[in-house]
């Protein structure tokens, strides 16, 4: 028989190698992304191991530029002169460098036609100024490739046991939060990546600082991971005197990255932290190797309300596997079925432990032992926790983020004019419960016209497959914005929705994104948009009110003069008319009457009735003790005390039933050709001409 060919020979892999050939599952898929979920990785861990002990937290992280000459100095490799400039990937030929010189004065000759057109300074000409520096840019930093970073996280957290360091920084898949719990981390891998990631691009160790609280050394280890056999590979161990009582971790790598294309995601990814996560206080310097692009921010506590720390709860029967009941049932201390019952599992009490005894049969009894039980009687035991009905979980054991907490985190980094925020009850799907969060805010800084979605899962900030996300699809397609008043393509609006879990269906290692097929969740992520927006249709109404109002009161205010003159002018006339001054009107045929012209028949035109003036309006005129300018001041004085649609609001309630509301004005028709006109319809009042004088 021939013998087998090399590549078939069967092979194992560790999870280590597994990972580190499919880098992509966990994020890290390309050097700019890497760097991002290193420091996202890094950061993550940082706030997990504060909260755990219920410190606020404090986390500084640091991206250093790390030159390539820095990086071989640093790896004591020697600096060598090239020997062939061609072999290198940045040698231009003749040929490339012609076609750009062409380009380049191509691109000048344009510019200058745009001066000649524009002018020095016009839009135009800048724009293409800042076209063709992005371009020169660009092709710079493509000949510069990718440069190396050296990335520090520091926290003030639960540091870890010096003993376990090496296999919670050095072994894939090894951490302390595989229990019932909700963090942030969740599959004990990513720290490990992010080494895996520097020991592929630097091969330059991780550096771990680390001190427990109270403890009087702190632990220092350099180490890295021996990819083959997933096993932590310790360079350097020590124990550092611990003086000052500090206590916290702090993580260094050098790896390969690329800041320019990913620095807008790194200092988003911080921005929103620090707006789910208000009670910590980040402090971000990016060193640059010229000063003059660092970059230095610091996001500062707001708050030192710290949401309860997220307690271990047990399984909960119907979200349990069939290698999962094997696995409690070989572990479990319990002696006898009925007391595993109870203790392994939430929401399972004494009595129903028995009843579920009772009810799987096949000759199981409740003192048995739990690791007696048969193959097929586990399969049963199975089954029967799948189908019998158990009370929901509580979702007491979560730990969101608080209303409180989440507007406050809103209103700090996006300063919106309006924001409503809702907590949903606590929902369930496949046995884990979960509670949605959502804020919705309408303006404030940086926020783009339309729907911009801010999606949190366990309190991190997800920022890729945006569109594949339950939260984004929610917002853009299942809610009709209208229905509150809010112009889905015009207006500003963010909405900003967090779910914590004991187990979030993220799509991926990676923890990039939610799908979209969980029913429940979708149902939990709509309410809780659609609770903010009922609460945001009333202030918008208002607010549309309140706008309102004030040009309202803006157009009266313009009318002013031109009415006050009117009015003036009218009284004035009347009170001529009352002294014996007043001009005879050619029209008005005198008080005698006059001729009907058509049918030739004689009418009587009325003479002007005597003048009612029980407020004393005319002889003030004629005294010119009232004039224009006083009725101005009047009416200006009054538009500005009155909340007008309080008065009419006030003068419907109190006066209008009780006739206190109508006011009689009596105004002198000028002329015969004056006639009754109709209803003036005004906000606050409306005003009817009556024909008939008393
Ligand atoms: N800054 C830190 N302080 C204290 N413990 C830490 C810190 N960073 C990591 N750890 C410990 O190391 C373990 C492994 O971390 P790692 O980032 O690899 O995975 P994880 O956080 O458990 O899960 P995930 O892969 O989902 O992030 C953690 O579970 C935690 O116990």
């Amino acid at each position: 028989m021939a013998p087998k060919a090399k590549a078939d020979a069967l092979q194992q892999k560790s999870p280590a190698e597994f990972f580190a050939e499919n880098k992509n599952i966990a994020g890290f898929d390309n050097p700019g992304k890497c760097l991002y979920t290193t420091v996202r990785e890094l950061v993550e861990n940082a706030l997990d191991a504060a909260e755990s002990i219920s410190e606020l937290p404090h986390i500084e992280i640091t991206i250093e530029e790390v030159s390539k000459a820095r990086l071989n100095r640093i790896r004591g490799v020697e600096h060598h002169d090239r020997l062939d400039e061609q072999l290198y990937q940045d040698f231009e030929s003749e040929e490339a460098k012609k076609k750009r010189l062409a380009k380049e004065a191509k691109d000048k000759e344009k510019l200058q036609k745009l001066i000649d057109k524009h002018g020095e300074g016009a839009a135009p000409v800048e724009a293409e100024r800042k076209k063709m520096a992005a371009a020169a840019k660009a092709a710079g930093g493509a000949m510069r490739g990718n440069l190396f970073y050296r990335v520090t996280v520091k926290d003030n957290g639960a540091g870890m046991p010096h003993r376990d360091i090496p296999n919670m920084l050095g072994r894939v898949l090894s951490g302390t939060k595989y229990g019932v719990k909700q963090t942030r981390g969740k599959f004990g891998l990513g720290a490990k990546m992010a080494l895996i990631w520097s020991k592929m691009t630097t091969g330059l160790p991780f550096e771990i600082v680390s001190a427990r609280p109270g403890a009087a050394n702190k632990s220092h280890y350099v180490l890295d991971i021996d990819i083959h056999r997933n096993e932590p590979n310790v360079h350097k161990e020590e124990t550092l005197p611990n003086p000052g009582g500090w206590h916290g971790s702090e993580l260094g790598l050098t790896i390969e990255g690329n800041w320019s294309h990913y620095r807008s995601y790194i200092v988003r990814y911080l921005r929103q932290i620090a707006v789910i996560t208000p009670y910590a206080a980040f402090t971000f310097a990016y060193k640059a190797e010229e000063e003059k692009n660092s970059l230095r921010i610091n996001f500062r506590r707001r708050t030192d309300v710290m949401p309860p720390p997220p307690r271990a709860t047990k399984h909960h029967p119907s979200s349990v596997d069939l290698e999962l009941v094997k696995r409690l049932l070989k572990a479990t201390e319990a002696k006898s079925l009925t007391v595993f019952l109870r203790k392994e599992f939430d929401c399972v009490s004494a009595a129903l432990a028995e009843r579920l005894v009772d009810e799987m049969q096949m000759g199981v009894e409740g003192d048995m032992s739990p690791r007696n039980l048969t193959d097929k009687q586990v399969v049963r035991l199975h089954q029967l926790l799948h189908e019998v009905r158990f009370d929901d979980p509580r979702g007491d054991h979560l730990s969101p983020a608080g209303e409180y907490n989440l507007r406050l985190g809103v209103m700090k980094e996006v300063h919106p004019d309006l924001i409503a925020t809702h907590q949903g009850d606590v929902k369930v799907f496949e046995g884990h419960a979960f509670i949605v969060e959502a804020a919705v805010s309408v303006g404030g800084r940086d926020v783009k016209s339309g729907i911009n979605s801010y999606r949190f899962a366990n309190r991190i900030p997800l920022l890729f497959e945006q569109g594949s996300d339950v939260i984004t699809k929610t917002a853009q397609k299942r809610i009709n914005w209208a229905a509150y008043k809010i112009n889905q393509a015009a207006d500003k609006v963010g909405v900003f929705v967090s779910i914590v879990s004991t187990k979030i269906p993220f799509k991926g290692a990676g923890k990039e994104y939610i799908g979209d097929d969980v029913e429940e969740m979708v149902a939990a992520v709509k309410a809780a948009i659609q609770a903010c927006c009922v609460q945001l249709k009333t202030k918008i109404v208002r607010a549309i009110a309140a706008r309102e109002q004030k040009l309202r009161k803006k157009n009266l205010t313009k009318c002013i003069p031109d009415a006050a003159n009117a009015i003036f002018s009218v009284l004035e006339r009347m009170a001529k008319r009352e002294a014996g001054e007043g001009e005879e009107d050619p029209d008005d045929g005198g008080p005698g009457g006059a001729e009907d012209g058509a049918g030739g028949a004689k009418r009587r035109r009325l003479a002007p009735p005597p003048v009612r003036d029980d407020k004393g309006l005319l002889p003030a005129v004629a005294r010119r003790e009232l004039t224009a300018a006083t009725l101005a001041a009047r009416l200006t004085e009054y538009v500005e005390r009155i909340d007008t649609d309080m008065a009419l609001e006030y003068q419907v309630q109190q006066g209008l039933a009780a006739g206190i509301a109508k006011e009689p004005l009596y105004l002198m028709p000028l002329s015969s050709r004056h006639s009754h006109g109709p209803e003036l319809h005004a906000n606050t009042c409306v005003v009817r001409l009556l024909s008939g004088y008393t």
